[in-house]
C-alpha cells in the first residue's frame, strides 16, 4: 500500500530518549515486503528513503487513526541512513485520509501477528513477528510475576534494598580508586541518591564492598541494615557502577522513588494498580511500553520493602514470600553503624526500634524530645480541612506528605 501523508519524524539514542525531531512533512509512504517476507515501511523522504523493518520490538499508537493521526514507535532500528548504533524512531503519520491510515494500522497490526484492533488507546504489537526470520520472543507470562506472599516469619528488617541483576548485567567497568570530583554525600537522609555524586567503591566498608561485588558478578543481591549503616551510600555506589540506559531504579512507593529519583516499581512493571490477579498483572505489564521496559532491563534495583496486604489480609514482607527464595540468591546485613558512631546507646536503641523491640520507658523518653503539640497531650490528631486545626504553639507548622492519594483526599 501507498499513499501520502504528513510525516514528523523523531530519532531516539540507544536508551530511548529522543534526541532529534524533524518538522512534519508531507511524504509518500509505502508499506511493502521484501524478499525475505518481512513488511517494511519506506518512507520516501529526501536525499533517500528511509526503510523501517515492521518487526518487533514495534509499537502502534492507533486509537487516533480514524481521526487521521498514527503514531508508532520502532525500537533498536538500524537503517541504511543511520548507520552507526542502533535507534529508536517515532512517526506520527498525519492525513486527510483517515482510511489510508487505518488500513496502515491493520496491516501492520495483522502482519505483526496482533489480534483485534482496539477503536481507542495504544495498540500494542505482541513482539513475536510471524514473518520475521527470528523466534518469536516469548510474552510475558504469569511466572515472571510470581510473587505469592506465604505466612510471615519473623521480619529480618525494615529498610532495605533490593537488587535484581539477573546475570544478564554488564556492569560498567571498576572504578579507578578515586573519588569523583564532585561535592560529598550530605548525611543523614536518603535525599536524593540519584543526584548524590558517584561515590566510587574504595573507601566503602568490607561488607558494602561485598555487595557491590556481587552486583558486578549479576547476582540478584538484597541488602539491609540498621540506621546510618551506610545503605544509601551503598545504593549510590551500585548506582554508579552500573550503565543507567539498562539499569530501572525503583521503591515500592512514590516518596522513596522520587527520593531516588526513580518510578514506583508499580510504574516500571506496568500493573497499574497491582488489582486482578497475577495473570491479568502480566498480562499488562506484557503490553508496549512496560514490555519494552522489562526487556531492556539488565538491572532492577528495588528500594525500600514495606510489608505489603491483600485486601484485609495480613500483612507480609516480601521476603516471607516462597518467591523470594527463588529470586535472590546473596543477602548482606550491613552491621557497622556510621552515623551515630560513638553514641552505643542510641545505636541500640534505633536497632530495638527497627524490629519493634523498644521498651515503654525507651518510647518514653523518644516522645519526651519530640516538638510538643497544641492541646492535651492525648488529644487526637486535628483534622486538617475541619477548621480544627490549629499549629501547636510555639510551633512548627509542619508539612504533611503523604505517599497514596488515599490519604491526601483523606486529610
Ligand atoms: N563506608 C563508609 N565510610 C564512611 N562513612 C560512611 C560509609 N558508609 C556510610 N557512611 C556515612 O554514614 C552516614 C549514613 O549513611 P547512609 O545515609 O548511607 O545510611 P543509611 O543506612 O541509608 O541510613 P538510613 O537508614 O537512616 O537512611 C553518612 O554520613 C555516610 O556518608
Amino acid at each position: 500500500m501507498r499513499f501520502t501523508a504528513k510525516v514528523k519524524v523523531e530519532q531516539g539514542d540507544a536508551s530511548g530518549s529522543f534526541v532529534a525531531a524533524q518538522p512534519p512533512k508531507e511524504t509518500m509512504v509505502e508499506l511493502c515486503r521484501d524478499a525475505c517476507g518481512l513488511h517494511t515501511l519506506v518512507l520516501h523522504t529526501k536525499p533517500r528513503p528511509l526503510a523501517l523493518p515492521c518487526k518487533a520490538p514495534l509499537v502502534l499508537y492507533g486509537g487516533s487513526a480514524a481521526q487521521g493521526r498514527l503514531g508508532m514507535r520502532f525500537l533498536a532500528v538500524k537503517t541504511e541512513a543511520w548507520r552507526s548504533v542502533p535507534r529508536c524512531v517515532q512517526l506520527t503519520l498525519t492525513s486527510a485520509d483517515a482510511a489510508a491510515l487505518c488500513g496502515l494500522r491493520d496491516r501492520l497490526h495483522a502482519c505483526l501477528g496482533g489480534g483485534p484492533v482496539k477503536a481507542s488507546g495504544h495498540v500494542p504489537v505482541p513482539t513475536g513477528s510471524k514473518t520475521s526470520a527470528q523466534p518469536p520472543r516469548r510474552p510475558l507470562a504469569a511466572r515472571d510475576l510470581n510473587v505469592t506472599v506465604s505466612e510471615p516469619r519473623p521480619a529480618p528488617s525494615l529498610a532495605s534494598t533490593c537488587f535484581f541483576g539477573g546475570g544478564q548485567v554488564k556492569p560498567r567497568p571498576a572504578a579507578s580508586g578515586s573519588r569523583p570530583a564532585s561535592s560529598a554525600v550530605s548525611s543523614g537522609s536518603r535525599r536524593s541518591v540519584a543526584s548524590r555524586p558517584c561515590q566510587g567503591v574504595t573507601d566503602l566498608s568490607p561488607e558494602q564492598q561485598r555487595a557491590v561485588a556481587l552486583v558486578r558478578a549479576g547476582k540478584n543481591v538484597f541488602f539491609t541494615g540498621c540506621a546510618g549503616t551506610g545503605k544509601s551510600r551503598l545504593l549510590a555506589a551500585i548506582m554508579s557502577v552500573l550503565p543507567p540506559s539498562t539499569t530501572f531504579v525503583t521503591a515500592s512507593t512514590g516518596l522513596a522513588a522520587c527520593a531516588l529519583g526513580g518510578t514506583t516499581i508499580h510504574a516500571f512493571a506496568g500493573v497499574g494498580r497491582a488489582e486482578g490477579g497475577i495473570d491479568a498483572m502480566a498480562a499488562r505489564a506484557g503490553l508496549g511500553e512496560s514490555a519494552q521496559r522489562w526487556r531492556r532491563a539488565a538491572a532492577l534495583i528495588i528500594d525500600e520493602l514495606p510489608p505489603v496486604t491483600r485486601g484485609s489480609g495480613r500483612r507480609a514482607f516480601c521476603f516471607q514470600s516462597p518467591a523470594w527464595e527463588r529470586c535472590v540468591q546473596a543477602s548482606v546485613v550491613l552491621s557497622r553503624v556510621y552515623r551515630q558512631a560513638g553514641d552505643e546507646g542510641f545505636i541500640a536503641l534505633l536497632g530495638r526500634l527497627r524490629v519493634g523491640a523498644a521498651t515503654a520507658a525507651e518510647l518514653e523518653e523518644l516522645q519526651r524530645r519530640c516538638a510538643p503539640r497544641a492541646g492535651p497531650a492525648d488529644a487526637p490528631d486535628p483534622a486538617p480541612g475541619t477548621g480544627a486545626f490549629a499549629p501547636p504553639p510555639p510551633a512548627v507548622l509542619s508539612t504533611h506528605l503523604f505517599t497514596h492519594r488515599a490519604d491526601v483526599d483523606a486529610a
